[in-house]
């Protein structure tokens, strides 16, 4: 039996006015895969993934996720934002946050059985003693575990990760490509991660796209990561991929 593509694009085009963010976005990625997507900044990833989770609509072409159109599964997608940006002034504790993953909305009063499925989330990925902290309290890298946990709280079968080892230390980077692994295997899931780390792409995913507005690589990591794919996508042959606009 052929594999169902978990996510599949066909033409894709997003425009902000008059910036074409993606042009002629064509992949079709299986399910089960650890996608890495990588690209300069401004290449338009997280605008991919926002499209994915029907944040943004296209201007044409096709999308599907899961099999059906962008939005439409909200229950069965984790989704772990940029943190970089995130106020932490916000007045919550972490199981809260884990628990507006299990609502959609932000939680009033906690039940007993919605605690008991954050607790387990802040367990799997090794927060469970943060629980009671204030968001405003936690480190960069305890927030990014908090997001995770609010992820995988209702044991999705797509994770969506946007960037997701900033403010992660070495360690802790390694732990959370460990647990992504282990839950993919365990669950059949389909993990997307942006990443600008070519060896994370290279060691931890299964199938890789090298993109800048459109598509310069599609594949198998060691195709998709060939030295043509990048030097196209990230102009000139410079591979600098930290380097900002
Ligand atoms: N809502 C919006 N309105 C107008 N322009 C936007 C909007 N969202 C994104 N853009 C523009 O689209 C382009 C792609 O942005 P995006 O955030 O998707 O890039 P990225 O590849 O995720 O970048 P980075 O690696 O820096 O996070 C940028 O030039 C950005 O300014």
């Amino acid at each position: 039996m052929m594999q169902e593509a978990a996510i599949e694009t066909q033409g894709l085009r997003v425009r902000f006015g008059d910036f074409v963010a993606l042009d002629n976005l064509t992949m079709q990625i299986p399910s089960g895969s650890f996608l890495a997507v990588v690209g300069p900044n401004g290449a338009g990833k997280s605008t991919f993934m926002k499209t994915l989770l029907g944040l943004v609509t296209p201007e044409s072409g096709q999308v599907r996720v899961l099999g059906k159109p962008p939005g439409s599964t909200p229950t069965q997608i984790g989704y772990v934002p940029q943190i970089k940006t995130f106020d932490r002034s916000f007045p919550a504790l972490a199981v809260e946050l884990v628990l507006s993953g299990v609502r959609r909305a932000w939680p009033g009063p906690l039940r007993a059985p919605e605690r008991k499925l954050a607790l387990e989330a802040l367990e799997r990925v090794g927060a469970e003693r943060l629980a009671e902290r204030a968001l405003g309290r936690l480190s960069g890298g305890e927030l990014q575990r908090v997001y995770l946990a609010r992820a995988l709280v209702r044991r999705p079968e797509l994770i969506l990760l946007d960037e997701p080892a900033t403010g992660i230390d070495a360690l802790g980077e390694k732990d959370m490509y460990h647990m992504l692994e282990a839950y993919r295997k365990e669950s059949g899931a389909t993990i997307a991660m942006i990443t600008h780390d070519f060896d994370v792409a290279r060691y931890h995913a299964s199938y890789v796209i090298v993109m800048n507005r459109t598509l310069y690589g599609c594949g198998h990591p060691s195709a998709a990561l060939c030295e043509d794919c990048l030097s196209r996508a990230y102009g000139h042959g410079k591979h600098d991929h930290k380097r900002t606009l």
